[in-house]
C-alpha cells in the first residue's frame, strides 16, 4: 500500500477536478429529466447516473491502493475515507445497479405524474391542485376522496417495486460495507448514540406535541363533529390541512386562539400586492444580502425553474440544485403565491446559500456538516422572515399590535408548522430503517406505518388499510429515496441556531420576537459555519454558531414557552390517545 501522502494530495487534487465534469454532467441530466419528464430523459438520466456510478466505484478502487488510515494528515485521511464511501455505487452488478436506478425513476415517475379523478371531468395532479384542496377544504367527505384517490394513485402501485429497490440497495450497501441501507444513512451523523440521542429528543418534545394534538383534535371534533373521531382519541389523518397531516398550518383559522386580531396569514396580502414567483424569491435574496452573505448569481435567474409549466410534466416538489461548477445553482419549485410557499422558497434559498458559502471546497465536503444543518439554514431565515414585525417591516402586515394575545396567536401559527411536524419528521425514518433492516417484512409494510403513525403522532387512517395500501409511498421522499430524519434534527438545531444568532445580534427580548434581518455580526457567524461544508465533523460546526456541540430540545421549548402554559391551561386532561396504539411486541 502507498504511504506517501504528497502522491496522495496530488491524487485526491486530480480526483476532485475529473469529479466536478462528472458529477456536471450527472446534475444535467437530472435537471433535464425533473424538468421535463419524459422516457427518453429518463432512461438519459439513469445512463448517467451509471457513468457517475462507474467514476465513483474507479476512484474507491484507486484510493484504497493508499494506506490512507495511516496518514499523519487528519485532513487528507478524511477526505479519503470519503473516497472510498460511495453508497449504492458499490453495487459489484452493474445490471443489478442499472435495475435499481431503473426501479428509482419508475417510481419517481409515478409519483410526480399521479393524478386524482373526483369525479368524471375533475382530475386533480397533486401540485397544486390536491394541495390547495387540503388547504382549503372543510368538507370532510372531498377530503377523504382526495386522500384515498392519492393513495391509489401513488403509493398503491409501488408496493412490489420498493420491495425489489430494498433488496437491491441493501446489496449494494453490503458492498460498501454497512448492514443496511439505514445503517449506511446514519452513518452520515457519525455520533454513535445518534438513535438513544434522537429517543431522548423526542420524549423531551413530546409533551408540546400532545397538547397541541389535544387542543387541534377538540377544535376539530367542533367542526365535524366528535362522531366522525375515533373514541381513543386519534385524529382523522385527512382533517389536518395537509396530505400527510405533517404541518397544520392551514388549520389556522379553525384554531386562531384570540380570533379578530390581525391576521398574520399574508397570503391574502401577497396577492393583494401582485406577487409573483419571482419577487417571492428575490425577497428571500435580499434578505440573505442584509446579512452580508452571498446573493444569487445571473445564473440562477436564468436557469432556475420558478413556477411550473403548463406544457409539459415536471417533478414539482421543490429542490435545490448544485452543478458542482462553482457557478451553475438553482431552484426547481412550482410555487404558488401562498406564505406556505413563502416558507419553501427561503427554505430552498437556505440550500442554495450553502452551496454558495461552500462552492470551493473540495467536492467530498461540498455538504453539510450533517444532513440536518443543510436543512436548516433556511429556516433559521424563516424563523426571523416569519417575525410580524419583519412582515411589517416588508410591508406584508400593516400596524402589528404587539400584546399577549397576538403573541400567542403567533406561537399558535408557527406550532402548527413546527411542533406539529416534529412526530412525522421522526417517524418516517423510524419506518424506514425497519423495512432496510428487516424487521419490517413487505406483508407488515402498512400495518408497521400505521402502528407508528399512530403511536408518534395520534391520527388513524379514515377508511380501513390492508396490505394491498402501501401509504408510506405516497410521501415524496420515500419514492424519491430522499432520507427525512434529517428533517427532524433541522428542527431541533434550527432553534439552537437562531437563538445563538439572535445572542449575537445582540437583540433582547422573547426568542419568538427576535429578528436577525440586516445583522452582520449574525450573517458572519452563519457564513463562518456553512463556509466548512462537510470538512469538519458536525459538533465543531455547530460549536462554532451555537457554543454546544450536541442536538438539544431547550432553544424550541425556549421558543415555545408561552404558548405551553396556554395549551395546558386549554386542555387540562384531555389529552392523549396512547392506549389506543397496537403494542409492537403483542402483534406477533
Ligand atoms: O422536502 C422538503 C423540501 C424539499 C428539499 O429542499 O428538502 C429537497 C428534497 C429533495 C431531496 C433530494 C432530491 C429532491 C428533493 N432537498 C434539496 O433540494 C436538497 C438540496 C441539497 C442538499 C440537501 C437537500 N421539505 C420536507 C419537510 C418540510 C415540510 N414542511 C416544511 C417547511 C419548511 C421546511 C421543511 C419542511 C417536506 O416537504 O416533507
Ligand atoms: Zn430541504
Amino acid at each position: 500500500l502507498i504511504t506517501d501522502e504528497e502522491a496522495a494530495k496530488q491524487f485526491a487534487d486530480d480526483v476532485n477536478i475529473k469529479a466536478e465534469e462528472v458529477n456536471f454532467r450527472y446534475v444535467s441530466a437530472a435537471w433535464t429529466y425533473n424538468t421535463n419528464i419524459t422516457q427518453e430523459n429518463q432512461e438519459a438520466m439513469v445512463a448517467e447516473s451509471l457513468r457517475l456510478a462507474e467514476f465513483d466505484q474507479e476512484v474507491a478502487h484507486n484510493a484504497s491502493a493508499f494506506f490512507w488510515t495511516n496518514f499523519t494528515d487528519t485532513n487528507l485521511r478524511r477526505i479519503f475515507s470519503r473516497l472510498v464511501d460511495i453508497g449504492t455505487a458499490a453495487m459489484p452488478d452493474t445490471e443489478k445497479l442499472e435495475r435499481l436506478n431503473h426501479i428509482q425513476s419508475e417510481m419517481r415517475t409515478i409519483y410526480s405524474t399521479g393524478e386524482v379523478c373526483l369525479s368524471e371531468s375533475e382530475c386533480l395532479p397533486l401540485d397544486p391542485d390536491l394541495t390547495r384542496l387540503f388547504a382549503e377544504s372543510r368538507d370532510y367527505d372531498r377530503l377523504l376522496a382526495a386522500w384515498q384517490g392519492w393513495r391509489d394513485v401513488s403509493g398503491k402501485k409501488m408496493k412490489d417495486l420498493y420491495e425489489e429497490f430494498v433488496a437491491l440497495s441493501n446489496e449494494a450497501i453490503l458492498a460498501n460495507g454497512y448492514e443496511d441501507t439505514g445503517a449506511y444513512w446514519r452513518s452520515w451523523y457519525d455520533t454513535p448514540t445518534f438513535e438513544e440521542d434522537l429517543v431522548d429528543l423526542f420524549e423531551t418534545l413530546k409533551p408540546l406535541y400532545v397538547n397541541l394534538h389535544a387542543y387541534t383534535r377538540k377544535k376539530l371534533r367542533e367542526l365535524y363533529g366528535a362522531d366522525k373521531f375515533p373514541s381513543t382519541g386519534q385524529i382523522p389523518a385527512h382533517l389536518l390541512g395537509n396530505m400527510w397531516a405533517q404541518t397544520w398550518n392551514n388549520l389556522y383559522d379553525v384554531l386562531e386562539p384570540y380570533q379578530n386580531k390581525d391576521s398574520i396569514d399574508v397570503t391574502p396580502e401577497m396577492i393583494r400586492q401582485n406577487f409573483t414567483a419571482i419577487k417571492m424569491f428575490e425577497v428571500s435574496d435580499e434578505f440573505f444580502e442584509s446579512l452580508g452573505m452571498i446573493k444569487m448569481p445571473d445564473s440562477f435567474w436564468n436557469y432556475s425553474m420558478l413556477s411550473k409549466p403548463d406544457d409539459r410534466d415536471v417533478v414539482c416538489h421543490a429542490s435545490a440544485w448544485d452543478f458542482y461548477n462553482r457557478q451553475d445553482f438553482r431552484v426547481k419549485q412550482c410555487t404558488e403565491i401562498t406564505m406556505e410557499d413563502l416558507i419553501t422558497v427561503h427554505h430552498e434559498m437556505g440550500h442554495i446559500e450553502y452551496f454558495l458559502q461552500y462552492k470551493d471546497q473540495p467536492v467530498v465536503y461540498r455538504g453539510g456538516a450533517n444532513p440536518g444543518f443543510h436543512e436548516a439554514v433556511g429556516d433559521v431565515i424563516s424563523l426571523s422572515v416569519q417575525t410580524p414585525e419583519h412582515l411589517e417591516k416588508i410591508g406584508l402586515i400593516q400596524n402589528v399590535t404587539n400584546d399577549n394575545e397576538a403573541d400567542i396567536n403567533f406561537l399558535m401559527r408557527m406550532a402548527l408548522q413546527k411542533i406539529a411536524f416534529l412526530p412525522f419528521g421522526y417517524l418516517i425514518d423510524q419506518w424506514r430503517w425497519s423495512v432496510f433492516s428487516g424487521e419490517t417484512p413487505k406483508d407488515k409494510y402498512n400495518e408497521k406505518w400505521w402502528d407508528l403513525r399512530c403511536k408518534y403522532q395520534g391520527v388513524s387512517p379514515p377508511v380501513t388499510r390492508t396490505e394491498e395500501d402501501f401509504d408510506p409511498a405516497a410521501k415524496f421522499h420515500i419514492p424519491n429515496n430522499t432520507p427525512y430524519i434529517r428533517y427532524f434534527v433541522s428542527f431541533v438545531i434550527q432553534f439552537q441556531f437562531h437563538r445563538a444568532l439572535c445572542n449575537a445580534s445582540e437583540q433582547s427580548g422573547p426568542l419568538h420576537h427576535c429578528d436577525i434581518y440586516r445583522n452582520q455580526l449574525a450573517g458572519t457567524k452563519l457564513s463562518d459555519m456553512l463556509k466548512l461544508g462537510s470538512s469538519l465533523p458536525w459538533p465543531e460546526a455547530m460549536m462554532m454558531v451555537s457554543g454546544e456541540d450536541k442536538m438539544n430540545g431547550t432553544a424550541l421549548m425556549e421558543y415555545f414557552q408561552p404558548l405551553t402554559e396556554w395549551l395546558q391551561e386549554q386542555n387540562g386532561n384531555d389529552i392523549g390517545w396512547e392506549d389506543a396504539c397496537p403494542k409492537p411486541d403483542t402483534k406477533d
